[in-house]
Formats: structure tokens, sequence, C-alpha cells
């Protein structure tokens, strides 16, 4: 504790961050609680009196990362200290550093050891390493990659719509029914050049045990493989299956495109990585074939439950305020009159539709903690509350977290952060204390692939129908902040998960 000058924050006996968090309730003195940095956002920098809290604890469950994932866990004498900072960039240059100085603040890559099931990747690596995936695979996302994310996700949204056909209402139990499914297709088609569609029926190619479709429940990878080969349940033994398919339809797509003849132009990620690949560098190409697998796997993995869960909650947002939602529809009529289709030259166009997925990421951060470890002994200063200087000594070898929900609920950046505002993101707003994307040289890569596809998505559907919360008789009786509250709870998972958003489609006439 005097190494960080007794700075305030948690005081534990155990410290579960990580994984083993979700297993432990809030006990005061002993545990921090499942799911805590979501349920408690801005209240313990509130409670606390300052925008950095401590974490201090004198027994580690950190070891659960090597027992898990065989990662390799750190023991700083007796005290863990985990740092968990809602400094917005512009607030503080420390906290600037913290996001773009790699190398005094570098990531705390042994965490993100599970991730590593098809060999290392840009996400999961540090140093030169990540330099060289960086060069390689940040091309890929260009124009003309955005523009086909952009076609081929109007396209899936038709497909989708010619299957409701004629019925003028169409209701899901749970929303991610709806958009798992669809951002895995635009993820397949614009991350692998695989087009798949709507219907049930597809056919298992010669050699499989699955479609490739199939193969995409093992995206949403929630434990390490070697639990998963236990087989200790049907969903671990179909998701052991989809880990072996989606590696051998990767081969596959590898040696047809070297194979084929003649090279078609192709925008998906995959292509323009596997062609990049083809120039070599000193005489080497540029990635060896796990790597290229590896690097295309994170592109999917990182894409697909992120994207599919921010459009549940976009669409849940929307069926609960339906003036927003209308807003929306004159702003879609307006850019995309009569039967015509939106069009992606016309993209920058569409800003209330951008706001409302802004809204959307900063109500509900897909990732709540962005980890950096502190590489040399530093120290933060900050303002607290009582409007005194703290400085808070960062020794190294302690761990950072950068808190997405008690940044993006912090009242200073986001005024009545509670509400469901998309206007605040018209204008200038606090770039620096939006970060569901991450900043600085290690951010997220596909930000404009996620924005091209919610865009395309939430034009083409409030253009033909009304979201409505679907009603059901066993809520008859609820009040309208029980019904938010239900239709908008969520849990931790891989990427943060909404329970159940069951909705209603009515078509507009
Ligand atoms: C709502 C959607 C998304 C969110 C909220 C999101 C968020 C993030 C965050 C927070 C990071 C930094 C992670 C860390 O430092 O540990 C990240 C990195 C990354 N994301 Fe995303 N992401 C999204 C969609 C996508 C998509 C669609 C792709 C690719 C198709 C993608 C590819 C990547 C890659 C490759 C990195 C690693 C960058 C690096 O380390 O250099 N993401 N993302």
């Amino acid at each position: 504790l005097r190494s960080v000058n007794n700075h305030p924050g948690y005081r534990l006996l155990l410290n579960t961050l990580g994984p083993a968090e979700n297993f432990f309730p809030r006990i005061p003195g002993v545990t921090a609680g499942n799911f805590h940095m979501w349920a408690r956002k801005h209240k313990d920098f509130e409670l606390y009196g300052c925008d950095i809290i401590t974490y201090a604890s004198i027994c580690f469950l950190w070891q659960q990362n090597k027992f898990l994932c065989g990662g390799r866990g750190r023991f700083e004498g007796l005290t863990y200290i985990a740092i968990r900072a809602t400094l917005c960039p512009k607030h503080s240059h420390v906290a600037q550093e913290i996001t773009t100085h790699r190398a005094r603040f570098p990531k705390p890559i042994w965490q993100y050891k599970l991730l590593t099931v098809y060999g290392d990747n840009i996400l999961t690596t540090e140093g030169d390493e990540w330099k060289r995936f960086r060069r390689i695979t940040a091309p890929a996302f260009s124009e003309r990659n955005n523009k086909l994310v952009w076609d081929e996700t109007v396209r899936i949204v038709r497909d989708l719509f010619a299957q409701w056909g004629s019925l003028k209402e169409v209701s899901y139990e749970h929303a991610v029914d709806l958009t798992l499914p669809t951002a895995l297709f635009v993820i397949g088609v614009a991350g692998f050049g695989r087009r798949m569609s709507w219907d049930e029926d597809d056919v298992v190619p010669p050699g499989h045990k699955m479609t490739f479709k199939a193969s995409g429940v093992f995206t949403r990878l929630a434990w390490p493989l070697w639990i998963l080969r236990l087989g200790l349940t049907e969903h671990h033994r179909t998701v052991i299956t989809a880990f072996d398919e989606l590696e051998a339809y990767m081969h596959e797509m590898i040696r047809e495109r070297r194979s084929s003849e003649k090279k078609e132009e192709r925008y998906d990620l995959f292509s323009s990585l596997l062609d990049a690949n083809e120039v070599e560098e000193e005489g080497q190409v540029k990635m060896v074939d796990t790597e290229l697998i590896g690097n295309t796997f994170i592109f999917l993995l990182a894409g697909h439950e992120t994207t599919a869960h921010t459009l549940c909650y976009a669409l849940a947002l929307l069926a609960l305020h339906p003036d927003e939602q209308e807003t929306l529809y004159q702003e879609s009529k307006r850019l995309v009159p009569g039967d015509q289709l939106p069009e992606y030259e016309n993209i920058n166009a569409f800003s209330y539709c951008l706001a409302i997925l802004n809204e959307t990421l900063r109500m509900f951060p897909p990732v709540h903690s962005i980890p950096k470890s502190v590489a040399e002994d530093t120290s933060i200063t900050v303002i607290n509350v009582a409007g005194d200087k703290v400085t808070i000594p960062m020794p190294s070898g302690s761990n950072i977290s950068m808190h997405m929900p008690g940044l993006h609920y912090n009242p200073r950046y986001w005024p009545d952060p509670y509400r469901f505002n998309p206007k605040r993101f018209l204008g200038d707003w606090p770039k620096d204390a939006f970060l569901p994307f991450s900043a600085g040289p290690r951010a997220c890569l596909g930000r404009r692939f996620t924005e091209t596809e919610s865009i395309a998505v939430l034009t083409m559907i409030v253009l033909n129908y009304k979201i409505c919360i679907l009603e059901e008789p066993q809520f008859a009786e609820e009040s309208p902040e029980e019904r938010r509250e239900r239709v908008l709870r969520s849990r931790s998972g891989v990427s943060m998960t909404p329970v159940r958003v069951p909705l209603l489609f009515k078509k507009r006439v």
C-alpha cells in the first residue's frame, strides 16, 4: 500500500480480477464481485473521490491465467496492485501516455493467452512481433473493404427481409438471434470471402463435418481449449469440432487461393492478407500460414460478437425510445428516398445513425477493461474531488486497466450519463472520453468495419420496419422503468452480453 501512497480503492483479501471474477459474489473486504465494473460504473470513483482507484489484495487468484490458459502470472511481493483509471487522455497527460506509449505501458500479453488458439496474432503480441503483424494487417482494412462491408451488409439484410416475406410483424424472443447471424455473415464474406445464407438447410461439403457457417460458433470462445477438449458437455464437443473445422476451412481457402490460375480482385480481409503475403520481404514470406490463420481468426473473433451485441443493444434502445427511432427514420428517409438502397458513397451523411451507434457503445461498451502494464517506475498526478493534487506512484510491474464503464458514465464528460441521448454525439463531444475501441497505436483496427456494418443494418431495418418491444403477458403489469431494466439487463461474457431482448418488427406501410 505504501508503494502506491495508500491511494484509496479496493482492499481485498482475494484478488479475483480476470476470468475468476465471474465466479465470486461481492463480499466487502474479500472480493470485488461478479461483473463489478459494470455494476458499479462510475460509483467507485465517486466513493473514493478520485478518477483513479487502486486494487490491493493479499491473496492472488491471478495465477488463474496460468492455470486456465498457460499464461504467465506476475507476483509483486505480497500485494497486487491494479490501477483502474477512468481518466480520459485530454485531462491527463499520463493517461494519454498510457494509451500512446507502448514501450512504457505495454500490453500484459500473458492475459491474452486464451486468444492464441490458432497461434500468435496482432491482438496477443507486443513489441516487434506486434509491429510486424500490424504493418501487414492494417492495409487490409481499406476503403475497398469498407465498401464491401457496406454492400454485403445491405445484401444480407435484404435477404433477411425476403425471408420475412409479406409478414406484417416478425418477432424475436431474443434479438441476438437476429444480430449474431447477421454479424457472422458480414464478417464471413467481408473478412473471409465466404458468403453464407439465412437458409438453414446448408449442405456440409465433402470432407467436412460442419458447414463453414456452423463452425462460426467457435468465434464465441469462452473456455480454454484444454477444458473444451475434455468434452464435458455436448456444447463443448460441438465447439471443439467447430475449432478443427474452422482451421480446416482456412487451410483450404489458402490452398484454393494459391492454386487458382487467375486471381480475381477481392477485398475481403483474408484475401488481402494472402495477396500481401505473396510479396516476399528479404527473401521470406511476410507471414507463415499459421500466422495468417491466427490473424484472420482474430478478425473473426474480434468482429463477430462485439458487433452483434452492440447491434442488439442499439435495436433495444431504439425500441425503448420511439422518438429517437423516429428521428433516425426521418434521416434515413431523407438520405435514401423511394425504393432506393443506401449507398456507401453517402455514408458520412448518416450522422444521426452514427450518433445512435456511439451512444450505444458509450452506454454498453462491449470491452470493459483495457489492461496495460507498467514497464518502468513512474507516477500519475491527478486532482481529486476535493481539488487537491494527488500523486500516485506506479511501480514497475503493476497493472493498470482503463475502466470503460467508469469513463463512459463519468458525469464530468457525459452529463446525465444514464440517459440515452444520441444528440450528445452531434457537434462537439469529448472524443477522448469515449474509448470503446481503445486509443493510440493499439486501437481497434475494425472500428470503421463496425461503423459501416452498423449504419447499414440500422438504416435498412428502420426504413422498412418499426422496432418495438415484444409485448408478453407475464410482463403486462411492469412499469416503464422495470421494462427498461429488464430489456437492457446484461451479463459478462467474451464481450458484454444482453440477457434477453424480445423485439417485434412491424412492417412500415
Ligand atoms: C463493436 C465492435 C468492436 C469493439 C467495441 C472493438 C473493441 C476493441 C478494443 C477495445 C480493442 C483493444 C483491445 C485491447 O487492447 O486489449 C480492439 C482491438 C482490435 N480489434 Fe476491435 N472492436 C470491435 C470490432 C472489431 C472488428 C469488426 C474487427 C475486425 C474485423 C476488429 C479487430 C480488432 C483488431 C485486429 C484489434 C487489435 C489491434 C492491435 O492490437 O493492434 N475489431 N478492438
